[in-house]
């Protein structure tokens, strides 16, 4: 019996501990060993950078016409002088959000609806079907074909020399890439926070670069809720894998605010990564996604 719970423990402590920022640091020595383990485990990516790319602006572009509409919809009651007002402070989405505050529709329905008509599936976050796993992501309507985006990891990302050390203390929403950049999807504490302020700062103009709604129950991008989806296991497989994606220079400015990622340092030269979610198959309407935690394509 007692065997039973330590080796229980210590599978969980294996497969943990490579999320596990403060453990990293103290196996720095042998973290050649480490990324090769990953490395092992990783395949090539299962759809081209361009057909990921076309996938999130596809969806983007319906979610900018769509905040566009609407706002425009709500202004049309509202008095000439306060529509300029408005207008002249908030970009689309920023005033969609404001208006949803007010109004009982909240931005994620219409968000979903977007999804569904533009993927044919929609997403959402509920209690996971395996016992004690908290919450996890199903497919709340339509199917999910193999080869699709499904879902996309949120959270500030850190370049392999940044401090995350205190964002990462019994944090189990660090997500570690092939190349030991980190991204944090924890939604909550100092990594809320974290997210924020680097957001808030990052700004092109009129323009966000990034999305901070993925921080609440009501994301405006509906794929932000990848850091939900729960490990496999030898009686749920896995349906979906993650996959890197650096967001090209050419994605469109205006469309970077649905964008559930920021670096955490301003002046960092390479690309955004992200991390998608990519459908292994099909993938039926009820069903839970499940990803292999330790198997990333790159
Ligand atoms: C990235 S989070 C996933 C979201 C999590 N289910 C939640 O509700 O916050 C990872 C955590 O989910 C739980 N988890 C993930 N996969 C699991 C599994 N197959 N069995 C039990 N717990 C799991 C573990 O607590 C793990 O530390």
């Amino acid at each position: 019996m007692m065997k039973t719970t330590l080796q229980t423990l210590a599978n969980k402590w294996n497969s943990y501990k490579y999320r596990f920022v403060p453990w990293i640091a103290l196996n720095l020595g042998k973290n050649e060993r480490t990324l090769r383990h990953v490395r092992e485990r990783s395949q090539d990516k299962l759809i081209s950078d361009e057909e990921a790319s076309a996938s999130l602006l596809k969806l983007f572009r319906a979610l900018f016409k769509s905040d566009l509409l609407r706002q425009k919809e709500v202004l049309s009651f509202l008095p000439a002088s306060v529509q300029s007002a408005y207008q002249d402070t908030l970009t689309p989405c920023q005033f969609i959000n404001r208006a949803d505050h007010y109004n009982d529709k909240g931005a994620s329905s219409f968000s979903n609806e977007v999804m569904l008509d533009m993927l044919g599936f929609s997403i959402h976050r509920a209690p996971s079907s395996l016992l004690s796993a908290g919450r996890g992501v199903f497919v709340a309507k339509g199917t999910v074909p193999k080869g699709t985006v499904v879902s996309m990891y949120p959270g500030t990302v850190y370049q392999t020399h940044e401090p995350i050390f205190f964002q990462s203390i019994r944090n189990p929403f660090v997500f570690r890439c092939i190349d030991g950049v980190l991204i944090d999807g924890n939604d909550n504490g100092i990594s809320k926070v974290v997210f924020r302020s680097c957001s808030g700062r990052d700004r092109l103009g009129p323009f966000k670069l990034s999305d901070i709604t993925w921080l609440t129950t009501a994301p405006e991008n509906p794929l932000a809720v990848g850091q939900y989806v729960n490990n496999c296991s030898n009686e749920k497989s896995a349906n979906v894998c993650y996959q890197e994606f650096d967001v090209p220079a050419e994605f469109p400015v205006e469309l970077r605010q649905y964008l559930p990622n920021v670096n955490y340092r301003h002046d960092i030269q390479r690309p955004l990564r992200c991390v998608i979610l990519v459908a292994l198959r099909d993938i039926q309407q009820g069903e839970e996604l499940f990803s292999n935690y330790y198997t990333i394509v790159h």
